[in-house]
């Protein structure tokens, strides 16, 4: 039964995961969730330990770091965050199916793990237009579109490896791409799309 099994969500920014992600959150709040992360920033006003994060300090973040307690970690500007397992187990056992939208660096990690993930591919149709969808929301400048697209041609090699993906939605029209996003958030085994050539 695969709705027990995390949901992986990967693919190259601007391709649409968090689109994808917020309509699924928003349709069905109570049937998914993301894990609670751990981080060594301070909580902002109405924030609880626990809910939004896991507040710790540096020092134990760096602990639990060197524990190998994290299945992936980031620093933005001068604070930490992390993905630990025993957070993924506690969004199941309180009856959600948990979602992650993390890199391959993350995935390689979390196919270590015991949490059996189904690994999803969001793939463009191809690579202008994912280069029009980074252009159009408008949040990063032409550098940082630049290295986000030379990130994606990594990620999407990745995702080409055999056995890296247990199934494959091409975010083209939107809709069509939620329905079966849905479909596979379910544990409903539906056909894969295959990822095309994106050599434009
Ligand atoms: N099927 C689609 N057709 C047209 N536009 C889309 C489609 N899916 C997403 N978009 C748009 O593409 C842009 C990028 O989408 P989004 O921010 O969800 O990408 P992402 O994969 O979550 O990126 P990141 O990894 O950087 O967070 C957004 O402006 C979104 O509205």
């Amino acid at each position: 039964m695969s709705f027990t099994r995390p949901l992986v969500v990967f693919g190259p920014s601007g391709v649409g995961k968090g689109t994808l992600i917020a309509r699924l959150f928003g349709d069905h709040p109570d049937k998914f969730g993301f894990s609670v992360s751990h981080t060594t920033r301070q909580p902002r006003p109405g924030e609880t330990d626990g809910k939004e994060y896991h507040f710790v300090s540096t020092d134990t973040f760096k602990a639990l770091l060197a524990d190998h307690a994290f299945i992936e970690h980031a620093q933005f500007s001068a604070n930490f965050y992390g993905t630990s397992e025993p957070a993924i187990h506690a969004v199941r056992e309180s009856g959600k199916r948990c979602v992650l939208d993390i890199d391959s660096q993350g995935i390689r990690q979390v196919k270590q793990t015991d949490l059996n993930p189904v690994c999803l591919f969001i793939s463009p149709p191809d690579m202008d237009t994912l280069r029009r969808r980074l252009r159009g929301r408008g949040t990063d400048d032409d550098e940082a579109i630049q290295r986000r697209l030379a990130t994606a041609l990594a990620e999407i090699e990745y995702a080409r490896q055999p056995d890296t993906c247990d199934y494959v939605i091409v975010n083209d029209d939107l809709d069509r791409a939620y329905a079966s996003f849905t479909k596979i958030a379910f544990g409903e085994d539906v056909e894969s799309d295959v990822i095309p050539p994106l050599d434009d």
